[in-house]
């Protein structure tokens, strides 16, 4: 359901009938489709050199209410591999052959002696390089003019011929009712099908037979193709689970529900506006089926930039766009993580987070002067609660300008100086940066701005928006130009002000005023001191076909006009790009000039965080759901948000931490709860709005407790989550995930969003609603063990949920069974953390017998160096195994370029091994063949076991705990005893 209040607030300011039609047709996604055009036709089908087959579809043109039809289109359709990687058969872990084998064949195995034998049983089971047609691109275009599509350079890829190489002339004329099917080179899952008459296509998964999408209905219009109206549709089957399509705030999840409206154009309206069109747009989705208990998962990227409504009616989704080309992308999957691999390796593997990232964000709109900075930060301390990136929204500027600084409220030298004393136990500082460049002759930022020419232009001069500073120019950063003069901008600033990130907001972009303006004269307009709002410009509205296109997207959920509190689509941008063209990018077009900048800059992994994305901003930034409100609602929501962009590749996300906007009277009952669940996102930052109340987490004692459990145990998994940036990174694989990731086979976890898991394999089951001090959380088959008493387990035999409690200060973590996981000691700042010892949880399934094993894997680096890589002399990584074998019970590492860790001095001090059978006698333990001496700890607890569901509880279940072990991270080691003990 669209939202009705908000709906009808904006209509208040229309005419009253306008709107009430308007209302009605929003509705449209449930109602019966309005039939236009007849169709295009197949007219040509040929081979192209590159492998591609070409042909051109043709129609009558006619003229309807959207234009007339293009006459003449071009198809391209490309089977390509992904490049991606492959997981080692029968475990969870990703890893490149090509690293395997180099290092399988070196000195390591030799120092190792005795491993060899597993070692190479576990080199049997690793798969090779995948290079398998794992992506169709279906392109279709105007067959004679270019069109508009995502630039090439922002989002690289492959470029079909250009329109004029590319008409094939009809060999055969007249081919009508032909239908052929082409799987391409043998090795692709995706076969591609057409009908000629009227055209229209499907792709099959081959291996299964199973239609992935088909264009032929009578229920729905095959193909529209005008200039600003396109439309395609596809059926679907009514069983299969969607994902995706964003950026919006769904209410019921993060499951695609049938009929309500998914519209994508860049908005600033906040995120409190459920199911609109919001700050990102991902024109991207991910089926998941299940066919007789087994799973298939594939992806849909619509490549196009345009506004959209994507109306899914949960038989089948259709697309109506406005500009643009179709150029559609198809990733086989089989799996979710194969999807979102095969989609990151198209568009840009998600950003390298440098370690403190992980740590937690601090900040406010309203922090008027550094003593309040330096207080905040006092106060984290002496709440003893962990802190590391401390932030100013716009109070550090001067007149709410970019790139300056308030000469009363945040002096330089002081601010300087307190850098200095947070810079020294490790902490770091983040400010904003809005695009919108104050039009003000003596601002030495905008003076340069037009001295390059860097603005975007309407009628020939600079566009006229107003945003916090008052009346601003839009950079162009399409425009090479601008790309430069911005990181020249960054480069000035950071000179004044050694920041170590940037947060780049309002980037829809978004506007205080609406159509084309004027600087009024004779009215001060606006005085730039506070969070007006308000347009106080001279605007009329502009009506060209761009502004005000024939088929009006449900933009706001009303059908608001393109160009409402933003740039008017008729502005133009280098080259004559238009805004209504370009108009979803603006924040990815920042992002990238941005990355390049601080990339440059400081010769130091950038950190950025946008509030605009578009498909492939991951590779730049991170993101944040923008402004939420201090509700249960909200904090529900966060969740959806968040496990939503790691499937648009951007891993590191997250949500304002007790909400942006004042919300609920029981603010402190909803912190607590609220730092349960933000202490895992993978970016964890506390902010809210000019006049919302204080909210840091040392306010309330109660959450102060809440916090120090929940990011006390965010910060010893820091050594987890960084490794899993790293996974992100190479393969894409979301930070936080649905369970149905780890779990296909769980249909129940299919429309779950109230529970998610970090990785693999930890699941956080939070408390979100009032008042309640149990949650009822599903666990997926298998062993669960909780993290903050390894001696509380849950197993799950079929997938069942389970009442936990969880009195105000807990939160319910769990690791599933067959992991190895890294974990450190925590500590206020994440880079006295991470120097901490390290233990290894070593969970088997409750009561494991021969033939158990388990696997975990840690990833280590200097997080000052630009990439995050393997072979640069700053990394190492290692794979932990343990198994039950021929009754011996063996943890061991297989360490890849150990020498950064062991410059490092990390050690493993602990391991905890779960679930073995025993009677609770210490074993003989052998580290490396010899026996274990010198450990302090060594026990073997039996009792304490508490099974809070499952069938196990009469068996004798250990835990064995190793301490004081002394192993340092990046050399080989086994430790062995017998099983049974
Ligand atoms: O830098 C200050 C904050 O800027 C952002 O939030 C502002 C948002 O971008 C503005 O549009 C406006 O929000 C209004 C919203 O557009 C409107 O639909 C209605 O809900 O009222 C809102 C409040 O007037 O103001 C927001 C700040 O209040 C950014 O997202 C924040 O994180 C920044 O702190």
């Amino acid at each position: 359901m669209a939202s009705f209040p908000n709906r009808f607030t904006l209509c208040l300011s229309s005419l009253l009938l306008t709107c009430f039609l308007r209302v009605i047709n929003a509705g449209e996604a449930s109602s019966s489709y309005q039939k236009i055009g007849d169709g295009y036709r197949l007219i040509s089908i040929n081979d192209a050199p590159d492998g591609a087959l070409v042909g051109l579809l043709q129609i009558k043109q006619k003229n309807d209410i959207y234009g007339p039809d293009i006459p003449l289109l071009r198809l391209y359709v490309k089977a390509t591999s992904s490049q991606g990687w492959r997981r080692g058969v029968g475990d969870g872990w990703w890893l490149r052959a090509l690293r395997v084998r180099g290092w399988c064949c070196g000195r390591l195995l030799g120092e190792v002696g005795g491993l060899r034998e597993t070692l190479e049983g576990w080199l049997r089971v690793i798969e090779m390089w995948h290079e398998s047609e794992n992506r169709l691109r279906v392109h279709i275009t105007d067959a004679k003019n270019q069109r508009w599509e995502v630039p090439y350079n922002l989002l690289p890829r492959e470029q079909p011929p250009s329109v004029k190489q590319n008409i094939v002339w009809p060999r055969k004329r007249n081919l009508i009712s032909v239908s052929a099917e082409y799987a391409y080179q043998g090795s692709s899952d995706l076969v591609f099908s057409y009908t000629s008459e009227p055209f229209s296509f499907a792709v099959k998964r081959k291996s299964n037979a199973d239609t992935l999408f088909d264009s032929n209905s009578s229920e729905f219009n095959t193909l529209v193709f005008k200039d600003q109206y396109l439309e395609i549709s596809t059926k679907l089957p009514g069983d299969a689970s969607l994902y995706g399509l964003g950026e919006n705030t769904q209410p019921n999840g993060m499951k695609l529900q049938p009929n309500d409206p998914y519209t994508l154009y860049t908005t600033d309206v906040s995120a409190i506006n459920l199911n609109t069109d919001l700050y990102g747009a991902h024109p991207v989705y991910m089926d998941l089926r299940n066919e007789g208990g087994n799973p298939y998962a594939h992806g849909v990227l619509l490549l196009n930039s345009n506004g959209m409504d994507v109306f899914y009616r949960g038989t089948s989704l259709t697309y109506k766009i406005i500009g643009g080309v179709l150029d559609f992308y198809f990733f086989a999957g089989p799996t979710p993580l194969n999807v979102v691999d095969q989609y990151t390796s198209l568009i840009g593997r998600p950003a390298p987070m440098p370690y403190w990232a992980f740590g937690f964000h601090q900040c406010k709109w309203g922090y008027y002067d550094l003593s309040v900075l330096e207080d905040v930060v006092e106060n984290y301390k002496k709440a003893n609660i962990p802190l590391d990136v401390i932030w100013n929204d716009a109070d550090h500027m001067d007149g709410l300008k970019d790139f300056t600084l308030n000469p009363i409220n945040y002096p330089r030298s002081e601010l300087l100086e307190f850098l200095n004393r947070i810079h020294g136990i490790g902490m770091k500082y983040i400010v904003i940066v809005d695009p919108g460049i104050a039009v003000n002759s003596s601002y030495d930022v905008y003076q340069r701005g037009m001295a390059n020419d860097v603005f975007i232009k309407y009628e020939g001069e600079p566009f006229v928006a107003q945003v916090w500073p008052g009346v601003v120019y839009f950079p162009d950063f399409l425009n090479p130009r601008t790309v430069s003069w911005w990181g020249d901008e960054i480069r000035r600033f950071h000179e004044l002000v050694p920041v170590d990130g940037l947060w780049i907001d309002m980037n829809e972009p978004s506007n205080f005023c609406s159509g084309s303006c004027t600087i009024p004269t004779g009215r001060v307009c606006p005085n730039a001191t506070g969070p007006a709002v308000i347009c106080c410009l001279d605007c009329k509205n502009t009506s060209t076909r761009w502004d005000d296109p024939p088929y009006k997207i449900n933009a706001s959920g009303v059908e608001a006009p393109l160009g409402m509190k933003t740039i008017a689509p008729s502005a133009v941008h280098y080259d004559g790009v238009l805004e209504y063209d370009a108009h979803s990018i603006y924040g990815f077009s920042e992002s990238i000039a941005t990355h390049k900048a601080l990339q440059g800059l400081q010769g130091k992994r950038p950190f950025i965080l946008s509030r605009s994305t578009y498909v492939g901003s991951g590779k730049y930034a991170a993101h944040w759901s923008g402004d939420n409100r201090a509700t249960w609602e909200d904090l529900k929501y966060s969740i959806s948000t968040m496990l939503n962009f790691g499937i648009f590749g951007v891993p590191m996300v997250g949500s304002d931490i007790c909400g942006f906007f004042t919300g609920t009277t029981d603010h402190e009952e909803l912190c607590n709860r609220w730092i349960e669940v933000g202490a895992f996102y993978p970016f964890s930052r506390d902010h809210s709005n000019f006049d919302s109340p204080r909210q840091e987490l040392y306010q309330w004692e109660s959450v102060a407790e809440s916090a120090r459990n929940a990011l006390g145990m965010r910060y010893k998994l820091l050594p987890y989550l960084y490794t899993l940036n790293y996974e992100a990174h190479i393969s894409g694989a979301p930070i936080a995930r649905p369970l149905f990731f780890s779990f296909p086979t769980c249909t129940e976890c299919y429309g779950l969003s109230t529970q998610f898991l970090l990785g693999t394999s930890v699941m956080i089951s939070p408390v979100l609603e009032q008042g309640k001090t149990q949650v009822k959380a599903l666990f997926p088959s298998g062993t669960w063990y909780s993290l903050f008493d390894l001696t509380q387990t849950i197993v799950s035999e079929d997938g069942n949920y389970v009442t936990l409690d969880a009195p105000l200060h807990v939160v319910n973590v769990h690791v599933h069974q067959n992991v190895v996981l890294p974990m450190q000691q925590g500590g206020m700042v994440s880079k006295d953390a991470r120097m901490t010892p390290f233990s290894l949880i070593v969970t088997f399934p409750a009561g494991a017998t021969e033939g158990s094993e388990a696997k975990g894997d840690l990833f280590l680096d200097d997080d000052e160096v630009p990439e995050m890589k393997l072979g640069n002399g700053y990394s190492t990584y290692v794979v932990f195994h343990a198994s039950v074998k021929e009754g011996n019970v063996t943890v061991w590492s297989e360490v890849q370029e150990g020498k950064f860790a062991l410059d490092q001095g990390w050690i493993i001090d602990t391991i905890n091994v779960l679930g073995l059978k025993g009677n609770g006698s210490l074993p003989d333990i052998e580290i490396d063949g010899e026996p274990l001496m010198g450990v302090s700890n060594l026990h073997v607890s039996t009792s304490q076991h508490k099974y809070l569901y499952g069938k196990r509880g009469g068996e004798n279940i250990l835990m064995v705990v190793l301490k004081g072990l002394n192993i340092p991270v990046g050399k080989n080691f086994a430790v062995t005893w017998k099983m049974g003990s």
